[in-house]
């Protein structure tokens, strides 16, 4: 047992950094680190096994130990990823290592990041000690297209993003295809910040929920739901848009893309919402039946939820899979949209399915019902 203090510490940030195959990982972090925004930074290089060879491009003191000049401490994983997280936490602790402010794991090309975020977040001891800032994404700008057609762990990486960064933007030719990637990673993605690999080292790994202290920063920024909600509604015009055409004249003219975009086309996110607070245990049986029964489908869940018991203290909730926790209460709201959101990004998951569920539980009617407006202001009138 180790001394616990008497007040946990503030959480300490915890980006995940991912990217497919060559994307441009290892020369953003490089980049980055040479920053003074990531003084004290430690970096965990996760191999998971493999043989990877990323380690050696950073300085090995000992044991996979590495101090670079800018101050960071950088660490070669090839096993347990908790129990690297655990030990930094100990030696940490007890004075042996820098106390580090910061913590970013460079994942492998191939990773799906949700285990990784799943692996912190459920930690009980690891979720409270370190703050999981977000996922940052990087896509490489000239070939990016290309890998999103052909590996599905790509879209994923994208779909799952705080922040998208593209990288190699000095050998981009052709401006017409980097709009269009830039375009369907929006549609990907539409919460998540896409940036350029020059961008300051600041908005690339923090800007998430958390500051650099471990204090909430910004919930709304987090959430992006406008920006979900419009993407939903951009969708259903462009399909609405197609069906038409394509009664027409029975063809698809110049949609060739949708068929190319198959994995874009299972993986998506929307917004469920609710103008009245929610009961905790309403909440949480919701979630419950969720994560149990469509868990492995959860790439990401985000929320902030007006509890009926404490309307004027909004949780927080971010999940992954079959994981969902609540990292906070926030004191206030933190604007005047005081509506409970919850932004979903699914695989191969109708948001009908869900939007049933949570309706279900809020005790609305099915949204299709030509009276459900109506009825859904007075959800007690369906009670039978
Ligand atoms: N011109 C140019 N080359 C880049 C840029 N970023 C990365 N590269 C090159 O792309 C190749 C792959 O870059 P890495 O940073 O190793 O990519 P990675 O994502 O870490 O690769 P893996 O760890 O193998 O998945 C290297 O040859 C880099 O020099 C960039 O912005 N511009």
């Amino acid at each position: 047992m180790t001394n616990a203090p008497m007040t946990p510490p503030p959480p300490i940030p915890l980006t995940i950094l991912t990217g497919f195959l060559g994307a441009g990982k290892t020369t953003l972090l490089n980049r980055m680190l040479k920053s003074p925004a990531l003084q004290d930074t430690v970096v965990i290089i996760n191999e998971f096994g493999e043989i990877g060879l990323d380690h050696l491009l950073v300085e090995t003191v000992d044991e996979g130990m590495v101090l670079l000049s800018a101050g960071c401490l950088c660490c070669s994983v090839r096993g347990d990823l908790i129990a690297t997280l655990e030990d930094l936490l100990r030696k940490r602790d007890n004075g042996r290592i820098m106390p580090f402010r910061r913590v970013i794991i460079e994942t492998t090309g191939l990773a799906d990041p949700a285990p990784i975020l799943h692996a912190v977040l459920y930690h009980p001891y690891l979720s409270m000690r370190y703050a999981v800032e977000g996922v940052v994404t990087v896509i490489d700008a000239v070939n990016g297209a290309l890998t999103l057609d052909l590996h599905r762990e790509a879209v994923k990486q994208a779909a799952v993003a705080e922040r998208i960064v593209l990288a190699k933007m000095d050998l981009v030719q052709d401006r017409t295809s980097l709009r269009d990637l830039r375009e369907r990673l929006r549609q990907l993605n539409p919460g998540a910040a896409i940036l350029e690999a020059d961008a300051p080292v600041e908005d690339i790994v923090a800007g998430g929920l958390f500051d650099l202290d471990g204090k909430i920063a910004d919930v709304a920024g987090w959430l992006k739901t406008e920006a979900v909600e419009e993407a939903e509604r951009l969708s259903h015009a462009h399909q609405h848009a197609h069906h038409h055409h394509d009664d027409h004249d029975g063809h698809d003219h110049g949609h060739r893309h949708h068929d190319v975009n198959r994995h874009d086309e299972r993986i998506r996110a929307f917004c469920l919402t609710s103008n009245q607070p929610v009961r905790q245990g309403t909440l949480d049986m919701f979630l419950d039946l969720l994560r149990s029964s469509q868990g492995a489908k959860l790439l990401r869940v985000k929320g902030l939820v007006a509890l009926a018991e404490d309307p004027e203290h909004p949780v927080v909730i971010h999940g992954v899979q079959h994981v969902i926790h609540v990292p906070a209460i926030l004191p206030r709201w933190p604007s005047e949209d005081r509506r409970s959101r919850i932004v979903f990004i699914v695989d191969d998951l109708e948001r009908e399915t869900v939007e049933k569920l949570w309706n279900a539980f809020l005790g609305r009617p099915a949204v299709d019902q030509p009276d459900a407006a109506a009825l859904s202001d007075n959800p007690l009138s369906l009670r039978r």
